[in-house]
């Protein structure tokens, strides 16, 4: 994203139907213009003179310095630094040279070579009259040399004067300065460093190289190539490097914390990021280390704050990383759950998310808090259905909600199918659809703040002959919006303290596509919000320090100013205190009544629609098959993924993990054949910690059940079927 928040006010305002423009809005707050953009092509260079600036911009020999403009600024600086500390380097140099040799002299003139060898072969004893001759003799050849040397100095100072002894004094400086020069592998000579090394491996960038090697992130024979030297970079240092050939940037990203224990800089101040795309490889790796920890300064105001209004097509202001660059988060076509232990921001985190919604006027929002506070009050005198509490009442009134939100999904995909092609080109909603009154599908958020008080509701239920707790319906209903309302424009906000298993079961998580996990208990439940493996590629919420509010660890469903490519990043999400949370209300109240959106509970109408339950139950069973375990007999699904559905049945949404002898052994399969159809089919065998008969866990292979599902919902889904993802597989 290329324009201020200030311009993308201005250019969501323009946005804004002809309807609504051209009632009286009262405006306030600075409109600034677009930033004006050159249109004409510079004129093309003659031919010869490109291709030589080619040859001289990608030429291995022509040294960095003589490429940029900017890179001959540092090269100069570089040089000037070099100067200035070049004496005390040699002092150095000089003095650890004459340790060197003191060193080598004693190791020969005690013999040590000869004693180790002798020692080696157990005759130490036979040769210490041996070992000690030499010793003597070694004394008085050493005696010899200074003698010889001292007279010849004298000599030298008689015959030449003081010159002598200076040009003496300076050769034998010399002479240890190259021997005590700093050298790989030379025991004794390695730099001990104390404190943070941030500003000594932007001097030197062999010491980055070690860094590299203690953390194991190289071997010891191999080195770095520097693609960008060290630069300034905001509050922190930046630098990119290629590892050696074969060697993974992944790897780095996830040993971080070795890498910043080599570097002596906490694991929140070291950034690694792969470079990707166009200019990266899967071998070069971007670090940023924060002079100090990123996160700590003031809380960030949102922009939002401060914009008139917000379309909601455009992704929403969240929060900044480390580095300060805005992280903007997509909302339509989409879905969030927000995880987190009680108390580290999650309802303001989800604020920020609600905040875009509701200063779109063209948006509705469903919005059920389980905490019961006042931190969502401000949100009644916008928002079309609004219930605050965690009482049996209040759970039925979300699902009477959710059931009426299902039934709307299925009456939006009936009426997108028979409009033209131009107005709905995929069967998807769009800009204009969602925002043309009449035909009344408004981008619609379903926000629902701890709702885990909602899924583990046990009141028992009898849904279409079929028993289950309010709780579990409710999470049917959930997922059903999750995977079928993003392009319907119905998009699901999820936030939660308990972001367990249980809580929150695995077809519905499977089904949400954002993910911000703030602080956990532990990488279990980190990887519950995120999605499976993300510990093990480097994002683990559970590593966050308590003092961090407001930090979490992104997933993110589409592309983001990182780019579409950055799988997840560690954001510090917007404050937004609940003053300026009125404000923004109180604001989308305003932009309503203009555009005359404001609607259900805000207006005072409680009315619901008739609902045809038992559409709604069979539109449920249709979409939940696959999560709630399919039958045995489905010919659908071919072998021996239809025996291991079986034989898992409900347990297929309760486990995590299953391993390949468990499976092997119920389905009396045999290993290697089993493993290969499995593989062939999609699904992947993976190595997991499982429960031993002993209650020990022990790592094994086996299967994710989160993998075999995506696997089931691939063999049965048409493809291009909308929402087969998984937790990793999205
Ligand atoms: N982005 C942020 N920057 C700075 N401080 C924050 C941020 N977000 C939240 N906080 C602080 O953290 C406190 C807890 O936030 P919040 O109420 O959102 O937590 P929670 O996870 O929803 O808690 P609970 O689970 O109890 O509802 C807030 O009072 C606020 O002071």
């Amino acid at each position: 994203m290329t324009t201020s928040q200030e311009k993308g006010g201005t250019a969501a305002a323009n946005a804004l139907p002809v309807a609504a423009r051209t009632q009286d809005v009262e405006r306030f707050g600075p409109v600034y213009d677009g930033e004006l953009v050159d249109e004409n092509p510079p004129a093309p260079r003659p031919t010869f003179t490109r291709r030589f600036m080619n040859w001289w911009q990608r030429s291995r020999h022509v040294p960095a310095v003589f490429k940029s403009k900017h890179a001959a600024r540092q090269g100069g600086k570089d040089a000037v630094v070099w100067l200035l500390r070049c004496p005390w380097r040699f002092v150095g140099a000089v003095t650890r040279g004459l340790v060197v040799a003191l060193r080598g002299w004693r190791r020969w003139v005690r013999v040590h070579d000869y004693r180790d060898a002798a020692e080696q072969a157990e005759k130490l004893s036979d040769k210490f009259v041996e070992i000690r001759a030499l010793t003597l003799f070694r004394w008085k050849v050493t005696g010899a040399v200074i003698a010889a040397a001292a007279v010849a100095l004298l000599v030298a100072d008689l015959m030449f004067g003081d010159r002598a002894l200076w040009v003496a004094s300076a050769v034998t400086a010399v002479a240890l300065a190259i021997a005590g020069r700093r050298k790989d592998g030379s025991p004794g000579r390695k730099p001990v460093l104390s404190g943070p090394r941030t500003l000594t491996w932007t001097m030197d960038p062999q010491v980055l190289v070690d860094a590299f090697r203690d953390a194991k992130l190289i071997g010891k024979d191999e080195s770095l190539r520097l693609v960008e030297r060290a630069a300034r970079v905001g509050d922190g240092w930046a630098i990119t490097v290629d590892l050696p050939a074969t060697r993974k940037a992944a790897d780095v990203i996830k040993h971080r914390d070795a890498l910043a224990s080599a570097l002596a800089v906490d694991e929140v101040q070291l950034i690694a990021e792969r470079v990707r795309g166009r200019g990266g490889h899967a071998g070069r790796v971007s670090l940023w280390v924060a002079d100090e920890d990123p996160y700590s300064g003031p809380p960030l105001r949102s922009p939002l704050v401060d914009v008139e209004w917000w379309d909601v097509w455009r992704p929403v202001p969240f929060g900044r990383d480390a580095r300060g660059r805005r992280i903007d988060l997509p909302i339509v076509w989409t879905s969030l759950l927000v995880g987190a232990i009680p108390r580290q921001g999650k309802t303001f985190a989800t604020r920020n998310a609600v905040a875009g919604l509701v200063l779109d006027p063209y948006t509705r929002l469903y919005l059920f808090d389980g905490k019961g506070g006042k931190d969502w009050e401000a949100a009644e005198q916008v928002a079309y259905r609004f219930v605050c509490g965690d009482e049996l009442e209040h759970a039925e009134v979300l699902r009477d909600n959710l059931i009426g939100l299902v039934a709307e999904v299925q009456a939006r995909f009936a009426r997108m199918a028979t409009l033209d092609d131009e107005l709905c080109p995929e069967s998807k909603i769009t800009p204009t659809i969602s925002r043309d009154v009449h035909l009344g599908m408004p981008v619609t958020a379903v926000v629902i703040d701890e709702v885990q008080v909602f899924l583990e509701n046990p009141t028992p239920q009898r849904v279409g002959g079929k028993k289950m707790t309010l709780g579990e319906y409710i999470a049917d209903l959930l997922t059903y919006l999750a995977r079928k309302g993003p392009a319907a424009g119905i998009v699901v906000i999820l936030a939660t303290q308990r972001p367990d298993s249980t809580t929150i079961p695995s077809r519905l998580r499977a089904v949400l596509g954002s993910r911000l996990a703030l602080r956990v208990m532990d990488w279990r439940d980190s990887n519950i919000v995120l999605g499976e493996q993300m510990n093990t590629r480097g994002y683990d919420a559970s590593t966050l320090l308590p003092s961090h509010k407001g930090v979490g660890i992104l997933r993110p469903d589409g592309e983001t100013d990182a780019g579409a490519e950055v799988l997840a990043m560690t954001v510090r999400t917007y404050y937004m205190p609940n003053a300026q949370w009125r404000e923004v209300c109180a604001r989308g109240r305003a932009l309503r009544e203009v555009a005359g959106t404001l609607a259900g509970q805000a207006v005072g109408d409680f009315t619901t629609q008739a609902i045809d339950a038992a559409a709604v139950v069979k539109a449920l069973g249709a979409g939940g098959a696959v999560e709630t375990g399919a039958p045995a007999d489905d010919p659908a699904l071919p072998e021996p993924l239809a025996s291991v559905v079986e034989y898992l049945g409900e347990e297929i949404d309760e486990r995590e993990f299953v391993p390949t002898a468990e499976l092997v052994e119920a389905l009396s399969a045999e290993p290697t054949s089993f493993g290969r159809q499995m593989r062939e089919l999609g699904c992947q065998s993976a190595r997991d910690y499982a429960p031993q008969d002993d209650g020990t866990e022990r790592r094994v292979r086996g299967y994710h059940t989160a993998a075999i599902r995506a696997a089931v919902a691939a063999a049965r889904a048409p493809a291009g079927d909308y929402g087969a993802g998984d937790d990793d597989g999205r």
